[in-house]
């Protein structure tokens, strides 16, 4: 299958030679009988292992897998993390040569990745293969939207390098068709490892001591377990398994040198299609019960919990100050509703909103990240008394992962419910929201619930 009109490619090739500087070259096309997007994710993994991403929104509207990176961007710089990607990525756009004939987000060239958590927080060595902010311009990635596969090529013309000529060669490559991948095997060969947990008990009495004096009104702390396996964890049989057992999630992977990170997240932290914006709060959680009598029981005890309301209140507020500052047509219904997932249940809310088209994603996402789901209230005393009590990195768990593509549009998620594969091991991720009346004991009952998903899809327990 031709892809890449010759001539088109010679113009950008053309244009970066006068021009004496790269020149993003980037074409698209429908195909059909394209292999799924996880076998395309898979074959990538002998010359692209690293260099992999994948994507599912939570409304399953878009499926996007990523293979390559043919520019990487990578920011450190506190104060600027959140802008430098796109500010970077709009000049690159800005002078590119786009075939596109889809009108369709997500088509085209994008930019897909992640920011930090917390850059101030004291770096572990397991998160080091992830800068503050890291976004990759993928050289090949298939797009599933409506039904339809989208193949994009993504080409940096260099003045002096026409080399071009291996692409078609990978091309064919990722499209083959090989056996179905499969979700893991659970593994009982796994060994599992919690982190501090007596430290961690002791940090959420600490916190609720904080908030009972009034220092603070609400603060998310989180914890980590490390899973070892015998074997390998294999990326697409995660994938895998979360997209068969977390269908109303965000599923995403995105790797890094030896690591992946990886997981399946129902919060929206914004998405941007033209004009309108659509954010979620989502805080407040109950388990699922066995029968639907028991269920419906404990859903009704959530929906009628001071506790969580008030946990819940404060992420809606903050998320709607954001949307008055920027948009116009603001839609937030009166009370949350239940988003039930297999594991757990939790007090939803979404907010849409309308915005001038003009107003970059990020300035949405630095606005909005840590909402008080994952951060706390008031934000930065909340942060410092994480930094301080949680004592771990959170590296890419709990902040923003997504993607902004070349019209101003994207998507991005809030990564809960994920963990970092590497090799053999897992380090998964839960936190909870603590407010004065919290009880560590159920606190630390929340997070197990919360660790269920990944551990789960990782092989670590059987159901
Ligand atoms: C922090 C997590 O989840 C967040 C905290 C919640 C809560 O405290 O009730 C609910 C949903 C998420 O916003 C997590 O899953 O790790």
């Amino acid at each position: 299958m031709a892809i890449i009109q010759q001539s088109k490619i010679n113009n950008a090739f053309m244009k970066a030679k006068q021009e004496n500087r790269q020149v993003l070259f980037s074409s698209t096309i429908e195909v059909q009988n394209a292999v799924d997007p996880l076998t395309f994710f898979k074959n990538g993994k002998e010359k692209y292992r690293g260099e992999r991403f994948f994507w599912k929104d939570s409304s399953n509207e878009l499926i996007l897998a990523g293979i390559g990176v043919e520019k990487s961007f990578q920011y450190n710089e506190v104060d600027h993390r959140f802008f430098e990607a796109e500010s970077e990525w709009k000049r690159l756009i800005d002078d590119a040569v786009i075939d596109n004939p889809s009108d369709i987000p997500g088509t085209g060239p994008l930019l897909f990745g992640g920011y930090s958590f917390d850059p101030l927080s004291e770096k572990e060595e397991e998160w080091a293969d992830y800068a503050a902010s890291q976004f990759y311009l993928p050289r090949h990635m298939l797009t599933i939207s409506q039904g339809k596969k989208y193949l994009t090529v993504n080409i940096l013309c260099m003045p002096n390098n026409e080399e071009e000529s291996a692409i078609q060669t990978d091309i064919n490559d990722l499209l083959s068709m090989g056996e179905k991948v499969q979700g893991m095997k659970s593994g009982e060969e796994a060994s599992i490892e919690e982190i501090n947990k007596e430290a961690w008990i002791q940090a959420v009495e600490d916190v609720i001591e904080k908030l009972r004096a009034g220092e603070l009104q609400k603060v998310v702390l989180a914890r980590k377990i490390k899973a070892v396996f015998k074997e390998t964890i294999k990326p697409p049989n995660v994938l895998e398994a979360l997209l068969n057992e977390q269908p109303d999630s965000f599923t995403f992977a995105f790797e890094s040198g030896e690591s992946c990170f990886i997981g399946a997240s129902p919060e929206r932290l914004i998405r941007k299609n033209g004009s309108k914006v659509l954010s979620t709060c989502l805080a407040g959680s109950i388990r699922r019960g066995t029968a639907d009598e028991e269920d419906n029981r404990l859903g009704l005890e959530l929906l009628n919990d001071q506790k969580n309301l008030q946990e819940h209140a404060f992420v809606v507020r903050m998320i709607e100050s954001v949307f008055a500052k920027y948009c116009k047509d603001v839609e937030i219904p009166e009370g949350p509703t239940l988003l039930k997932l297999r594991d757990i249940q939790h007090l939803y809310t979404p907010v849409v909103g309308t915005i001038d088209e003009e107003t970059p994603l990020s300035a949405l996402i630095q606005s909005l990240h840590p909402t008080p789901a994952l951060g706390g209230e008031p934000r930065e005393k909340a942060m410092e008394v994480i930094r301080q009590k949680e004592k771990m990195d959170r590296g890419l768990y709990a902040a923003p992962i997504g993607w902004f593509d070349y019209r101003g549009n994207g998507e991005f998620a809030v990564a809960i419910r994920s963990g970092l594969l590497k090799n053999n091991e897992a380090f998964l991720y839960a936190g909870c929201g603590v407010v004065a009346d919290s009880d560590p004991l159920s606190e630390y009952t929340e997070t197990r619930i919360k660790l269920k998903p990944m551990l789960r899809a990782v092989g670590g327990i059987e159901s």
